[in-house]
């Protein structure tokens, strides 16, 4: 039976600022709602159908996490639905007494011993109720704690690949409603366990009382959960069309309030251009809600006066049955009680059966997530890296990015021998920080071979890979915690450390000396009292940081590019002075006056070796290397001949081309 009619794709309005700043409409893949839809246009049956195994996913969370509280939560439910039938028999008695023949009095005080029953289970119900409130709040946030963890264990796990690719960030996206979605299941089917129970307890008193007001009870319910189902499964698919929309919005607050963007945001009047957009994006959204309410209201109407309709018929055949003499007064009393609670426990069932049916799409989501993250995630194990390492060889390397028709790197083959300085140098997009990725176990190569001392990454431990790579990026990541922590993060688990031995090799000692704290300066403007470093000082400490870590091979890209000229000086002297007999270098720069002591320079073009050697003999070919050494030693005016020349000043040095 379908109850519900597919809805129209959620696309109606485009907001200017989605063509104008996202290039058209940001929206969940249509393709994918399609898909998903099939398995929203569920009926209430098959909901209910799926609910044991909804149920039994999160209780066996809730078993891992707090067995005494998930025990606590089963009982004290028992115990109110075993209340609530009390309570319903001793109506029955109490209108049994107050119906019977017999004088006023009399008839009162018969009634009083049930009286005392019911409020003895009144407060027997009450006692539990709260005994159940108080261990499912200590059940809930830890179910969501673990739900967290297993998500955000995921997406540490997983290949770089992975991460770059739009389609999984979005899974990521969404999953991340998950664990939420966990915690919030717990209560739902406590209260789903609650409604179960209250209602099967309703359900025998009413059927002892008479066989047609069971039916009649689900009757009126009916409608009522039909509406919630549906107006739920309309907020998830809409939710989940609008999460891009939703995303974008938050970049664009974000960009307003972060402080990387405050100057441009500013002097070049972003502030207001950001703003509009926002606003703009904000009323799409609003749209959309309208939307949402509006059908929401209507199918609740519909829905309360089909239930109405069958309330009329409820209490009229209750009515036609006491006229006919087929139900007594006291009965039908107890009945009108009887259905009164039983279809507010119903209603509320439904409810609450719906929210454990709504919050399970969004588990489904961290589930589907969890299983793509585990089928992408870095395989752990492999073979052993040889140590100590003499060579890493590159063979017909190729890879590319996906999406990308032209491969970011083809057939390279290279040597990287430890004790080496190796010099990668090429005009922009020429692949040296994809081979840099490469070195560093982040991709693996597509096609070819790299090995280290003849171990194939592809088959090697890559936890090793890692373990012996220290990696200073173009944008390494500037830690908001302390100094100390942002050079000893470099190895997070080491106890034996030298961070006095980093911080003198790079410089950073004498900058945490002016700090207010010293090392213990916390590095974060968004903290109070703490303190900010200058781009160059920032470099610093990310150097200390590649060099606290003694790695097998130390990768630097642009390492110089925000040191002044005597820095950078000193910082290359340095890092020529990190190769020994069990260490290599790899140094990426566009500044020539580093890479003329490198042992090997690789100048790559579009991807491909096109040159290699060293200083001396690269000049000498006059080829691609030779002209861009002397581009810039012409710029710092040292002429054409400046082969001897270095030209290490200040300022960012020209693009090759
Ligand atoms: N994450 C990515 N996804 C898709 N393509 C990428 C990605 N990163 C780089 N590329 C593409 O791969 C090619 C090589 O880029 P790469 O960053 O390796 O060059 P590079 O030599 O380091 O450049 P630069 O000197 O500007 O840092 C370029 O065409 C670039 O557009």
């Amino acid at each position: 039976m379908r109850l519900l009619k597919r809805p129209k794709p959620v696309e109606s309005a485009v907001s200017d600022s989605e063509r104008e700043l996202f290039g058209g409409p940001l929206r969940y893949d249509l393709g994918w709602t399609d898909h998903e839809w099939d398995f929203l246009e569920t009926s209430l049956l098959s909901a209910v159908r799926a609910m044991p195994r909804m149920v039994a996913g999160t209780l066996r969370l809730a078993w891992r996490t707090d067995r005494p509280a998930l025990l606590t939560v089963g009982v004290a439910e028992a115990g109110q639905g075993l209340t609530a039938a009390l309570g319903l028999l001793v109506v029955n008695s109490v209108l049994g007494s107050l119906l019977a023949d017999g004088s006023a009095a009399d008839r009162v005080s018969d009634a009083v011993p049930a009286l005392i029953a019911g409020a003895v289970v009144a407060v027997a119900g009450a006692l539990l109720a709260s005994w159940s409130t108080s261990a499912a709040g200590r059940l809930e946030p830890k179910v969501e704690r673990a739900a967290n963890e297993q998500y955000l264990h995921a997406a540490a796990r997983v290949e770089l690949e992975a991460i770059e690719d739009g389609e999984f960030r979005r899974l990521i996206d969404t999953a991340q409603h998950g664990p939420p979605s966990a915690r919030r299941m717990v209560g739902a089917c406590v209260a789903t366990m609650n409604g179960v129970i209250s209602l099967l307890a309703v359900g025998g008193v009413l059927t002892v009382l008479h066989p047609l007001l069971l039916p009649m009870l689900l009757l009126i319910a009916a409608p009522r959960g039909w509406g919630a189902m549906r107006v739920s499964q309309r907020r998830y698919l809409s939710v989940m069309a609008w999460v891009e929309h939703l995303r974008a919005s938050r970049l664009i607050a974000g960009l307003l309030i972060s402080r990387s963007a405050a100057h441009e945001v500013r002097v070049h009047g972003v502030g207001r251009f950001l703003l509009r957009h926002y606003r703009n994006m904000a009323e799409s959204a609003e749209t959309e809600a309208t939307r949402l309410a509006k059908d929401k209201a209507a199918t609740e109407l519909l829905a309360a006066a089909l239930s109405g309709v069958a309330a009329l018929i409820t209490y009229g055949a209750m009515a036609a049955l006491i006229m006919s003499g087929r139900m007594e007064l006291a009965v039908a009393g107890t009945a009108v009680v009887a259905v009164r609670s039983g279809s507010a426990s119903l209603g509320a069932l439904v409810m609450t059966t719906n929210s454990l049916h709504e919050e399970s799409l969004y588990v489904r989501d961290m589930e589907r997530f969890l299983t793509e993250a585990g089928n992408r995630s870095i395989p752990s194990g492999g073979l052993p890296l040889p140590e100590p390492t003499k060579v890493i060889t590159l063979e017909g390397v190729s890879f590319s990015y996906p999406g990308r028709e032209t491969p970011a790197l083809a057939e390279l083959s290279l040597t990287i021998p430890m004790g080496s300085v190796v010099a990668l140098v090429g005009e922009n997009g020429s692949g040296k920080s994809t081979l840099v990725k490469l070195l560093a176990g982040l991709h693996l190569p597509d096609s070819g071979r790299l090995a280290w001392d003849g171990v194939d990454v592809a088959e090697a431990d890559r936890e090793q890979i890692f373990d012996r790579v220290s990696l200073l990026t173009q944008d390494f990541e500037r830690w908001p915690v302390t100094a100390r922590a942002n050079i000893e993060i470099g190895r997070p688990d080491a106890a034996d450390g030298d961070l006095t031995a980093a911080a003198r090799y790079s410089g950073a000692d004498l900058i945490a000396e002016t700090l207010p704290k010293g090392f213990d300066t916390l590095l974060a403007r968004v903290f109070r009292g703490a303190s900010e470093l200058s781009g160059g000082q920032w470099q610093k400490f990310g150097l200390a940081r590649a060099q606290y870590r003694d790695a097998r091979m130390i990768v630097v890209d642009e390492p110089t590019s925000a040191l002044d000229p005597g820095a950078e000086i000193a910082a290359f002297d340095r890092i020529r002075g990190l190769a020994d007999e069990r260490r290599a270098v790899v140094l990426v720069t566009h500044r020539m006056s580093g890479v003329r002591y490198a042992d090997l320079i690789y100048v790559l073009h579009e991807g491909r070796l096109v040159e290699q050697g060293d200083h001396e003999s690269l000049l000498a070919a006059g080829g691609r290397y030779a002209s861009m050494f002397h581009m810039q030693a012409e710029q710092y005016g040292h002429g054409a001949g400046a082969g001897t020349g270095v030209p290490h000043q200040g300022g960012s040095a020209p693009k090759p081309t």
